[in-house]
């Protein structure tokens, strides 16, 4: 190599630096909730390079909070002990046998998160949402339907996420609540990390998927939406083309910017450090939803 392309190399490489400086002081100790989904969880080599995301999140200043779902992990035990699984809208049909499984791997994929984050030298608690009472929830039906030990969020108690920030902990969630008689309950985790984020008034909220982000038309793989605000999405929903998990994911986003969110995005989990393209650089991936009144090209 000549010295004049490693000189270019090392330029380009203090270019993506100063690039992000504004970014750095933009999320200063600000909070950032991630939430990452179990189906952005499979490639163990990924699962590392998202830890690595927001360790180094936290490293640079800011306050990551994960909350993890591991929707495909609970199917496949499930699967494994002989049960068939079964979604309504999304959500899990939870019968109390389903609730136990569901508890049992989502602690498992709780401390495996745990795990990854130590291994960079960094303190990271997990919990769920029963520790300090974070969640607290209610019976949640769908359309009406009886969906078993399903959570609906009507609570939610910062405070130990409070703690742990102030003590230096990165904070990982697994969505198990409880209600006003202690019983368990399964939770969406798109709508944990929603409502987290929501109570502790975090500066963004991230979904890591495994889809490159919100399409017009699912089976047109030109249709990707960059940008969507709120009253956009709330549309795509009603026109019946938002299937299977993107449809709790897109009403949490929703949910998320009409009650004080400031930046909302959908990314691509299979992508290589895709938390770190959206927040430090100027590239836009994925959807980011945005209030109704914010100006379009928030990617530009
Ligand atoms: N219009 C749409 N745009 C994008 N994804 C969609 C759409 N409709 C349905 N989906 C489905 O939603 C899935 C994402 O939700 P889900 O599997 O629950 O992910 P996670 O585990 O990350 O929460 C996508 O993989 C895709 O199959
Ligand atoms: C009620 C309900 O559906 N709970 C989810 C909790 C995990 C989750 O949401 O995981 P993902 O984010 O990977 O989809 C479930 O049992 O699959």
């Amino acid at each position: 190599m000549t010295e004049q392309i490693m000189q270019e190399q090392a330029m380009a490489k203090a270019q993506v630096l100063i690039e992000a400086l504004p970014y750095i002081q933009r999320f200063n100790r600000k909070i950032i909730v991630v939430k990452y989904g179990g189906s952005a969880m499979v490639d163990e080599n990924l699962k590392k390079q998202v830890i690595e995301d927001c360790t180094l999140l936290k490293l640079v200043g800011f306050k990551p909070i994960i909350v993890h779902g591991g929707g495909k992990e609970i199917s496949k035990w499930v699967g494994k002990v002989g049960m068939e699984p079964e979604f309504v809208n999304g959500l899990r049909k939870t019968d109390a046998a389903t609730m136990e499984v569901a508890e049992m791997v989502l602690n498992k994929v709780n401390k495996s998160l745990v795990k990854l984050v130590q291994e960079l030298g960094v303190n990271a608690i997990g919990i769920s949402g029963k520790d300090g009472g974070l969640l607290k929830v209610t019976k949640k039906y769908s359309d009406g339907q009886d969906i078993g030990f399903v959570g609906e969020i009507n609570e939610v108690n910062p405070q130990i996420l409070y703690d742990l920030l102030e003590k230096d902990f990165l904070p990982i969630v697994c969505p198990i609540g409880m209600d006003s008689n202690y019983e368990t309950y399964n939770i969406n985790a798109d709508d944990a990390a929603c409502a987290i984020a929501r109570a502790v008034n975090a500066e963004k909220l991230a979904f890591l998927t495994d889809i490159a982000g919100v399409y017009k038309d699912f089976d047109d793989p030109n249709s990707l939406i960059s940008e969507l605000t709120a009253s956009e999405a709330r549309e795509l929903i009603e026109s019946g083309y938002i299937g299977g998990g993107m449809l709790p994911k897109l009403s949490n986003c929703i949910d998320a910017i009409d009650n004080g969110v400031s930046r909302v995005h959908i990314l691509d989990g299979r992508i290589a450090h895709c938390l770190l393209l959206e927040i430090f650089t100027n590239k836009g991936i994925g959807t980011a939803i945005l209030g109704d009144k914010e100006d379009r090209f928030y990617h530009e």
